[in-house]
């Protein structure tokens, strides 16, 4: 049985003549929080879309729980946030929730849902009447509706007004206290910083840092007391989408 929450073995895709992902070999651990860095266009959402089974790798294969994307999700391990992600027309925030509880075998109680997003005023609201942040938090409420064991967020936090990031992190450090597995992207690197065990910078398709912040740091070459910022502007300043070869 493979331990490993998320496999990527080589995982590569190309959009034309770009790379967006590049022989990505990564793994992540049950129960570790792991943060995906980049600048834009590095591959983050693409590797996440392959990690969910939702655009197969050119190249390369990607596991959930030693199966496949799709019988993890199944299963009902899985929940999503993806960017933009639509939602029904004319829902409401608690449609939408008990919509997403209907998919999953165990589903959490739709008060707590409601309670952990930051929506208990909201539940009635149609979804195309929310604000950006406020539809962000209704995704993060369908990602975490099944209760599931793994978490896949793309860009969580965009959009959030700080109190609703702060809710966000309330309820994701004690989703992640229960041994669970979150693997989140953002470009506000202190949520990295302070939120993540364990960093992975991409940039152009490829790993090219990946540790604990104090390791990120180090690789960078910078002290312990330099902002994360600076460390990752080292590590990534050169990079830009690879263009193949014609
Ligand atoms: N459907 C697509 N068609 C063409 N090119 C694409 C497509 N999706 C992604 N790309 C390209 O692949 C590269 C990686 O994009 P991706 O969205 O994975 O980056 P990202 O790291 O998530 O960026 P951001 O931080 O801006 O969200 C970019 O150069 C992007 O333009």
């Amino acid at each position: 049985m493979d331990d490993m929450a998320v496999r990527l073995t080589g995982i590569s895709r190309r959009f034309g003549s770009v790379r967006a992902v590049d022989d990505l070999h990564l793994t992540v651990e049950r129960g570790s929080v792991v943060a995906m860095l980049g600048p834009n266009g590095a591959g983050k959402t693409t590797a996440m879309s392959m990690m969910l089974g939702l655009a197969p790798p050119d190249t390369g294969t990607a596991t959930l729980f030693g199966g496949t994307p799709a019988e993890a999700i199944r299963a009902g391990r899985i929940g999503a946030m993806l960017q933009d992600g639509a939602f029904v027309p004319g829902a409401t925030v608690r449609d939408v929730i008990e919509l997403a509880r209907a998919l999953y075998p165990h589903p959490l109680d739709t008060d707590r849902i409601l309670t952990a997003a930051g929506l208990t005023g909201l539940a009635r609201r149609r979804l195309d009447k929310l604000s950006g942040g406020e539809a962000q938090r209704a995704r993060f409420a369908f990602a975490l509706a099944g209760d599931p064991d793994l978490l896949i967020l793309d860009e969580p936090t965009a959009a959030m007004d700080v109190a609703a990031r702060q809710a966000f992190w309330t309820a994701i450090r004690s989703y992640a206290a229960d041994g669970r597995t979150v693997v989140f992207s953002t470009h506000q690197l202190p949520e990295a910083d302070e939120y993540a065990d364990r960093i992975v910078v991409l940039a152009a398709g490829r790993i090219v840092a990946d540790g604990t912040p104090a390791q990120i740091r180090a690789t960078a070459g910078v002290r312990d007391d330099v902002s994360l910022d600076r460390a990752f502007l080292a590590l990534t300043e050169s990079s830009v989408a690879t263009e193949t070869e014609h």
